[in-house]
């Protein structure tokens, strides 16, 4: 088995949140913080060696006062990240202990992602060197110009939304970065850097519950799918699902009576 290092990209500005007091990765959903719960769902993989969550400078005081004890007790090591999102990974990168053949890479701001979903996609990494998580467009897609016009409707076959972790063996993801100048413009996700070194990335389902919260809307959605996904345990209700995948799977065929009773 490989020896994992999960990134945690942390640093951003959360300028689409719209909440002068408070970025988004620090707002808490039943009282833990975003980037906590992004972080959760890797403390339960018996692979991951190190965790290392990249925070923005101005944060350091409040992130410090507020998670020393947290950090210390989950063992993770911080650092400052950089300007843009591919600047912070860049700087983690740095830091990934030698003992790690591969890497993860996971937003702070997608704190809904499952411990299956984590074994899943590296799983998929083990095998074919790099894998993210991904699910299919099922909308029509449209293309418009400056003026809000559509100009185009645009083919949604095999087209994927890119979700986080993406996860790689560590040698590909290193080279990707030492060579990302050549990309051109910035890269806004970790795939396109390693596919254009030559290496495709494997897609395993993802869910559109593993939303990334950009806006206000996206973290009450956050906060609606742990609620639901908390009253749906098997323990809680004593339905009979003992898998929290296989109950997934059956969700959209489920009457609310087979969940909770009466
Ligand atoms: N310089 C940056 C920019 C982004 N991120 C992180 O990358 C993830 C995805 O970025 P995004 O959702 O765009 O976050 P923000 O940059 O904070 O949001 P916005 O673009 O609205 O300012 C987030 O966990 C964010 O903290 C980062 O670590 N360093
Ligand atoms: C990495 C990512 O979450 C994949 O969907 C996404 O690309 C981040 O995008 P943003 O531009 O930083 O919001």
């Amino acid at each position: 088995m490989g020896r994992f290092a999960v990134i945690l990209p942390a640093a951003g500005r959360s300028s689409r949140f719209g909440d002068p007091k408070q970025k988004k990765i620090y707002a808490e959903i039943e009282g833990r913080a975003v980037w906590l719960r992004s972080v959760d769902p890797f403390l339960k993989h018996d692979d991951v060696a190190q965790i290392i969550v990249a925070i923005a400078e101005e944060d350091q005081e409040l992130f410090d006062r507020r998670y020393r004890e947290s950090v210390a007790f989950l063992g993770i090591d911080v650092i400052v990240g950089g300007a843009e999102r591919s600047d912070t990974v860049a700087s983690a990168l740095e830091r990934v202990k030698p003992e790690c053949d591969f890497v993860a890479v996971h937003d702070a701001a997608r704190p809904c992602l499952t411990a299956d979903q984590v074994a899943a996609v590296f799983k998929a990494a083990e095998a074919h060197g790099a894998a993210l998580l991904a699910t299919p467009v099922f909308e029509t897609i449209k293309r418009a110009n400056a003026d809000r016009l559509t100009t185009e409707t645009v083919s949604r076959d095999n087209l994927f939304l890119a979700q986080t972790p993406q996860v790689f063996r560590r040698d590909w993801l290193v080279e990707a970065y030492a060579r990302r100048a050549e990309h051109g413009k910035a890269a806004t996700d970790d795939t396109q850097l390693v596919e254009a070194i030559g290496h495709p990335c494997a897609i395993v389902p993802g869910s559109s519950h593993n939303l990334k919260i950009t806006t206000q809307d996206d973290l009450a959605m956050a906060k609606a799918v742990l609620d639901l996904r908390e009253k749906a345990r098997p323990a809680a209700c004593g339905h009979p699902y003992a898998d929290e995948q296989a109950m997934w799977n059956d969700l959209p065929r489920l009457k609310p009576s087979d969940l909770f009773g009466g």
